[in-house]
């Protein structure tokens, strides 16, 4: 079976004419939450940005990040208590959750890392300038460092040189955090954009989207870490790849627990990703079945627990070819086991459709925190990204990360 991402890559481009423009909220099934998600994680993922080791860490991730852990989120104790359709109310987290999250730690250390400035040249610009140049120096750097050994990408790399532009007035700034802030509360609203498909406005709070990118950077530069893709035949993914819980291998189409170009065990995924995906299911499934007259949420969307997570980051220029999610198990693909994915960083324009055709694939726009799911009759979608928006992370996300000028986005699936 093919996941087929390269093969269409190329028809995908930048400003074709789509037929279907679904840009705005469609109006089908709106759902505003009454409050913002709390920060069920402090603590944890943020623990990984500041106090990382490596390589002891992934290993310590591994013993006490099992699958048992995995499986206590998708007791069906902790699933009923979201599927409440009373409780109509986005972001609570049950308290087994809450503690799980507490306990958890991330035992990684950035400082093993091997610097980008290993592959770039030193640079006085402003710091955004300067992430912009990096990402052009580290598409040469992959050119001269291709393949997985030897190839570091760091999604945040250190701000270096004394910014030249002024800095805007605290004031400003504190204006900017609290639009943000603002928007993102008001803006929690889940659609379903057809049977089986829900999108999540702003689902990830500011703070979980740094933590995530905190740890998707230290995951990125540990073993298992990011790396330039390429497919069979030769042609190369328009994006940097990592994996984690299994490595799914573009030139084969198939999973493996080992990467089998370098021998890397993908990363465990931390359990706050799962209690994210987790929430998101249930939340969408509330948003299902509120909606419509729908008796059996879980024939619409049902449930999973994720034991792979594919990490993408698209630089200004990235982009992903219609194709379908079609590698996982037979019985997973068959039960329509949805696929839960993060945007993070700068906007892009999403296609979807029943058909490998771009001039008839709908579109929608990702933003920074939107959580996007597709199962029951949508798990087949063809989908892909053809642009990606410059300039539009979040402020706040860009200064308390530094990450690159691009976008990071996250699918989990269940085997
Ligand atoms: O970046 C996205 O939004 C989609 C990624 C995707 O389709 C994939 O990794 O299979
Ligand atoms: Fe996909």
């Amino acid at each position: 079976m093919s996941r087929g991402r390269g093969k269409s890559f190329h028809h995908v481009s930048p400003g074709s004419g789509w037929k279907h423009c679904i840009d705005k909220t469609p109006s089908n099934c709106v759902y505003r939450a009454k409050s913002p998600a709390p920060d069920v994680s402090a603590n944890s993922l943020e623990a990984g940005g500041s106090n990382m080791k490596q390589p002891e860490s992934l290993d310590a991730l591994d013993s006490v990040h099992g699958n048992d852990d995995l499986h206590s989120l998708s007791t069906p104790d902790s699933k009923e208590s979201h599927l409440d359709v009373n409780r109509i109310q986005i972001g609570e987290t049950p308290k087994k959750e809450a503690d799980d999250a507490a306990s958890f730690k991330l035992k990684t250390d950035f400082s093993g890392k091997v610097k980008v400035a290993d592959i770039q040249e030193e640079s006085s610009l402003p710091s955004k300038a300067n992430a912009e140049d990096q990402a052009v120096s580290l598409e040469k750097g992959a050119k001269n460092l291709e393949g997985i050994g030897g190839f570091r990408f760091d999604i945040c790399p250190p701000k270096t040189g004394t910014p030249v532009m002024l800095k805007p007035s605290l004031l400003v700034k504190n204006r900017q955090k609290r639009n943000e802030m603002k928007l993102s509360m008001e803006a929690q609203i889940g659609s379903e954009l057809r049977s089986g498909m829900v999108l999540l406005k702003s689902y990830l709070s500011l703070s979980d989207q740094v933590k995530i990118v905190k740890a998707c950077q230290g995951y990125g530069l540990g073993p298992g870490g990011f790396y330039q893709p390429s497919y069979h035949g030769g042609g190369r993914l328009h994006l940097k790849m990592m994996c984690l819980g299994k490595n799914w291998d573009p030139e084969t189409s198939k999973y493996e627990d080992i990467r089998s170009a370098d021998g890397a065990k993908p990363p465990n995924i931390p359990t706050e990703f799962y209690q994210f995906v987790s929430k998101a299911i249930q939340d969408s499934q509330v948003i299902i079945k509120g909606n419509s007259k729908v008796r059996n949420v879980e024939a619409e969307l049902p449930w999973m627990s994720p034991n792979i997570c594919l990490v993408n980051f698209y630089s200004t220029t990235g982009k992903l070819g219609l194709h379908q999610d079609k590698d996982e198990s037979r019985e997973s693909l068959a039960k329509g086991l949805p696929v839960v994915s993060f945007s993070i960083g700068d906007s892009a324009e999403f296609l979807y459709g029943d058909h490998r055709d771009e001039d008839q694939a709908q579109k929608v726009k990702l933003e920074s925190g939107d959580v996007l799911i597709f199962g029951g009759k949508s798990r087949h979608i063809f989908h892909g990204v053809s642009t990606i928006f410059r300039d539009t992370t979040p402020k706040t996300l860009q200064e308390e990360t530094n990450i690159l000028p691009g976008r990071l986005n996250l699918t989990f699936r269940q085997y």
